[in-house]
């Protein structure tokens, strides 16, 4: 009797999330943001940005239990309980807010909205934030009903057992600090913009402790100084670590690591395949980070007062102080403040803020201009300054960026050149979502460019200041002493020195070091990319090469894509070719023409970047949105000149991506490139 069991399994739904929430009150006292090593949390978890944050999840644990129920209850399977009519209509009784319930105004609009809903009018919710991030493959988790409740764990052979620690993969694979090498051609804003821009598209929650705080997963037993891992907490997936043989940490088991906050996603069906991810950024390119994914968010980050469309600064054009700053590492020099934007990663790194703070200065910039040219209102000057701003943003990555990482070919397999194409880019057939493969593996490739320091030069281009990169994680002192008076002298330096060469290789800045604290503790950040691939049932490496019409290896030496030393490092790690994570064998396959990733990332990236361009209603080459003068107008915003704009410059390279030389990308003074004649857009 089905309406029986099903009333059963929602019993248990019911019951295991009581369960799970009593744990994270029992355990609050573990789970206190001023605990060591909990820093990590603090900042990249951010407490959720919307209120529904953690009720979300909550929902998606009750689901995904009752769901459990009903599958070892039934004797169906999951397609069956699917295609089930009765269980299908308990399932939308029992829970009702399973699809898209935006409506959009009757008229078309002529801004998007801060959370991306109503971009495609026919499917509202395609790229709104706080949504589930999109599968291209079906997910493969380690538990026996594949729903998510463990990552994938274990080997794929015929007698699996449990896959190498992925410390011991980073290890093994990442690691030879004697041979990571810069980048011979581009500058470490490649570096810097890409990180930048990956928080436009994504920002995945994880779970968190009661009241918002961050779960504690490596904790030291008492009489012991090694951390080891919490094995009862379901929201844990700490990276186990050998510290005998460890090449760095050498006191303790464990490195912390909570799962991403579940989430479910549903078709017709509103029963949903299994644990997903949520997305709280808004997925398209529309700079969410820098405006806030929700309207809340957006307005509270706007000075309405002035009727000039402006975003709010604090002394020195910096972005407003954080209400709730986050305590564990700000240190307390006085003028101490952390960044409040749209985006809750912005003091991970001085390279990322200072990115935040040239667009907020740009916004600023286009919305005096139009003040001054102009009656319009306030609403009105906000929205068009931010729609030029957006334009920046996407013709920056798509017509400077894009092309160094993907090479000519992959631009014009996937449609991505800006300026050439027809006014008929938009397909409202495409949907924008992130998709999980991308936003955990593929666009991670960027880890890789990274490099040691943080270092600021001077305005007279001959002294550089040096910062090692684990001195300035999480230190918002860096961008905002003295009223940000080191900002241009980090822009400087950000575009005149190298960024480390993607690939194989990563730095120990955060290959050991990452976000160490002043216990010492650290973590990896190539192993969390891999344990995270894992935590979102990513299945493995070939099985994305089938997706990307690539050779699909069916043993070590089909790995046609790999230089034969890096073959030969993967069969050392994993058993079998089946096996290898997707970041691990992707990140190793030599590049594509003119690029800087190989054919599985070049292909991922490329359909991700294809969707956000045709995807998006209001890409900014798009009928409708500008006009022909004001694209004309637009295309002078290079980076370059965008920096030269807001940051004390002097003069810089015209392609900022691109380490200055005096032959082909040289040094040029500020006035001599061309600004906008902003009366086209009065
Ligand atoms: C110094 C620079 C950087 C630092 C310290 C850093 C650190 C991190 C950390 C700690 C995470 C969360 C990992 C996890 O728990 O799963 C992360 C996620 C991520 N990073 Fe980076 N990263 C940097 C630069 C970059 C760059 C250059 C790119 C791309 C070109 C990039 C792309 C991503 C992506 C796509 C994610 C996933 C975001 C999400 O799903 O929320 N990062 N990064
Ligand atoms: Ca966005």
């Amino acid at each position: 009797n089905i309406t029986a069991i099903f009333s059963e399994a929602r019993e248990f739904g019911k019951q295991q999330l009581k369960e799970q929430i009593q744990t994270r009150l029992d355990r609050a006292d573990d789970d206190k943001d001023e605990t060591e090593g909990s820093c990590r949390q603090a900042v990249y978890a951010m407490k959720p940005q919307t209120p529904s944050g953690q009720e979300d999840e909550y929902d998606a644990v009750e689901q995904l239990e009752t769901l459990r129920y009903l599958l070892e209850r039934s004797e169906k399977s999951l397609s069956a309980i699917r295609a089930d009519s009765e269980i299908n209509s308990l399932w939308s009784q029992a829970f009702p807010s399973c699809l898209c319930s935006v409506t959009c105004p009757s008229s078309e609009t002529q801004y998007r909205t801060a959370d991306g809903t109503c971009n495609n009018l026919a499917n509202p919710c395609w790229g709104k934030s706080s949504s589930p991030q999109a599968r291209l493959l079906p997910s493969k988790y380690g538990d026996d009903l594949g729903l998510g409740s463990a990552p994938r764990n274990a080997t794929s052979g015929q007698t699996p057992v449990e896959l190498p620690s992925a410390r011991r993969i980073s290890s093994a694979l990442f690691r030879d600090f004697s041979k990571k090498d810069e980048d011979t051609k581009l500058s470490f804003e490649v570096m810097s913009w890409g990180q930048f821009i990956d928080h436009d598209m994504v920002f995945t929650p994880v779970s968190k402790g009661a009241g918002g705080n961050s779960i504690a997963c490596c904790v030291a037993p008492v009489n012991s100084t090694i951390r080891a891992a919490v094995t009862d907490r379901v929201e844990c997936a700490a990276i186990a670590v050998d510290f005998t043989t460890d090449p760095h940490f050498n006191n303790t088991e464990c490195l912390d690591f909570v799962r991403s906050a579940p989430t479910t996603s549903t078709d017709s069906s509103c029963i949903p395949l299994g644990r997903e991810q949520m997305n709280l950024a808004t997925s398209f390119i529309d700079g969410s980070m820098v405006y806030g994914a929700t309207a809340a968010r957006q307005l509270s980050l706007r000075d309405t007062e002035k009727n000039k469309g402006l975003m709010l600064v604090s002394p020195g054009n910096l972005p407003p102080p954080l209400e709730t700053p986050v305590s564990c590492r700000l240190t307390s020099e006085e003028g101490n403040f952390c960044l409040k934007t749209g985006d809750g990663r912005t003091q991970v790194v001085p390279n990322l803020a200072n990115d935040h703070v040239l667009i907020l200065r740009l916004h600023n910039l286009f919305a005096n201009q139009l003040a001054q040219r102009t009656s319009w209102t306030d609403e009105k000057l906000f929205q068009e300054a931010r729609k030029m701003t957006i334009a920046v943003l996407q013709q920056i990555t798509y017509a400077e960026y894009l092309p160094l990482i993907l090479g000519p070919n992959l631009m014009n397999e996937y449609k991505l050149k800006v300026w050439e194409s027809s006014h008929n880019i938009y397909n409202s057939a495409i949907n924008p979502t992130v998709f999980n493969n991308f936003a955990v593996a593929a666009f991670r490739f960027g880890h890789s460019q990274i490099t040691d320091f943080q270092n600021n030069l001077n305005n007279y281009y001959n002294h550089t200041t040096v910062n090692k990169i684990e001195d300035t994680f999480l230190r918002p002192i860096f961008t905002v002493r003295n009223k940000g008076e080191d900002l241009d002298k980090h822009a400087r330096w950000k575009v005149t020195s190298h960024s480390g060469e993607a690939g194989r290789l990563f730095p120990k800045g955060v290959l050991d070091l990452l976000f160490l604290d002043s216990l010492g503790h650290s973590l990896d950040l190539p192993a969390i990319n891999i344990q995270r691939g894992r935590d979102h049932g990513i299945p493995p490496y070939v099985e994305f090469r089938g997706v990307c019409g690539l050779n699909v290896p069916a043993s070590f030496s089909d790995l046609t894509n790999h230089a034969s030393a890096n073959r030969a490092l993967l069969a050392s790690i994993y058993g079998d070719v089946a096996d290898i994570d997707l970041f691990a064998g992707a990140m190793t396959e030599e590049y594509v023409p003119g690029g800087k990733v190989g054919p599985t990332f070049g292909c991922l990236l490329g359909i991700q970047f294809q969707a956000l361009k045709h995807g998006d209603r209001f890409w900014f080459e798009s009928s409708n949105v500008f006009n022909t003068d004001q694209i004309i107008e637009l295309k002078k915003m290079t980076l370059s000149k965008v920096m030269c704009l807001n940051y004390n410059m002097c003069n810089l390279q015209l392609r900022a991506f691109e380490i200055p030389n005096f032959i082909n990308n040289r040094p040029t003074a500020c006035s001599n490139m061309p600004d906008m004649n902003y009366d086209v857009f009065k």
